[in-house]
């Protein structure tokens, strides 16, 4: 097994919270990727077209891997349908009008609204130099285990910040260490107030410290956050009509 490249960071951005041009959004329908079967690797990446007329920044953004939050829309026939979001939010919406809060809440509390569900998630933007793409892709690592494919869904993403340069490495274990490392450089970094979503509540399966020495915050495991980030973009109701391109 190959260790991650030696000295990174454990953690990235500024505890105040995400800093321009940062927080960027880009959304579309999933759609295959190269089909290496990244699965197997247990690093599946949904992909998103890399469409500038749609996403403006995306041909000048510098190639690299990125982290921040997804939303997804599955549809009622995936298995991980939250069908318990999608009751308590009718019942919410009927006892306090459409604007209501949802902090006073008791029981369980709402990871998404109008039929999108909020994930953290790392990603990568550019040309892949290990397998020498020659054309930009836009890969999501979504930080939660699904039971099911979910191409044609419709994603969104708020990218908080950037992580590191895309690199070619000398073996796959290497990359797949690199990889692994930004899944929880991603997770420590967006468990932090300013930079975790205000008014729902997101789980994040904490990798610990980094340091490996259990002590304080470095305890690891899944927490629910609610922190002080607008992400409401990530929840609007989707302006897509059912049915089409899905
Ligand atoms: C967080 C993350 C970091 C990545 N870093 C690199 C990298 O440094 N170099 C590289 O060649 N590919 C990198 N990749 C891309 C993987 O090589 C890619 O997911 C793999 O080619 C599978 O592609 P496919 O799912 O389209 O088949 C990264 C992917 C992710 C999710
Ligand atoms: N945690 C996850 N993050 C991203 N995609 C996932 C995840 N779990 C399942 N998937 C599914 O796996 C697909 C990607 O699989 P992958 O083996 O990378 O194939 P390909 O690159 O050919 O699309 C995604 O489009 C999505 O439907």
């Amino acid at each position: 097994m190959a260790a991650p490249t030696p000295n990174r960071p454990a953690v990235v951005g500024d505890p105040s919270g995400p800093e321009a041009p940062y927080p960027l959004q880009m959304s579309g329908l999933v759609i295959s990727g190269f089909g290496r079967g990244s699965k197997e690797l247990g690093i599946p990446t949904a992909n998103l077209p890399v469409d500038d007329t749609k996403t403006p920044w995306i041909s000048s953004t510098p190639s690299g891997v990125y982290f921040g939050w997804a939303s997804l829309r599955l549809p009622p026939s995936h298995p991980d349908y939250d069908q318990q979001q999608q009751q308590q939010q009718e019942e919410e919406e009927e006892e306090e009008g459409l604007n209501g809060s949802v902090t006073g809440k008791k029981g369980p509390r709402l990871r998404g609204r109008n039929g999108f569900t909020v994930y953290p998630m790392v990603m990568s933007i550019g040309y892949n130099p290990f397998y020498k793409n020659t054309v930009r892709s836009a890969e999501v690592h979504v930080l939660h285990g699904f039971s099911a494919d979910f191409y044609g869904v419709e994603m969104r993403l708020l990218i908080t910040g950037f992580i590191r340069d895309e690199k070619d490495y000398g073996g796959l274990d290497a990359l797949i260490a690199d990889i692994n490392f930004d899944c929880d450089v991603a997770k420590r970094s967006l468990a932090r107030e300013a930079w975790a979503p205000s008014g729902l509540d997101v789980e994040v399966d904490l990798p610990g410290n980094g340091a490996g020495d259990g002590a304080g915050e470095g305890v690891g495991g899944a927490k629910v956050l609610r922190g002080t980030l607008d992400c409401d973009w990530l929840i609007r109701p989707s302006e897509l009509v059912e049915g089409k391109g899905e």
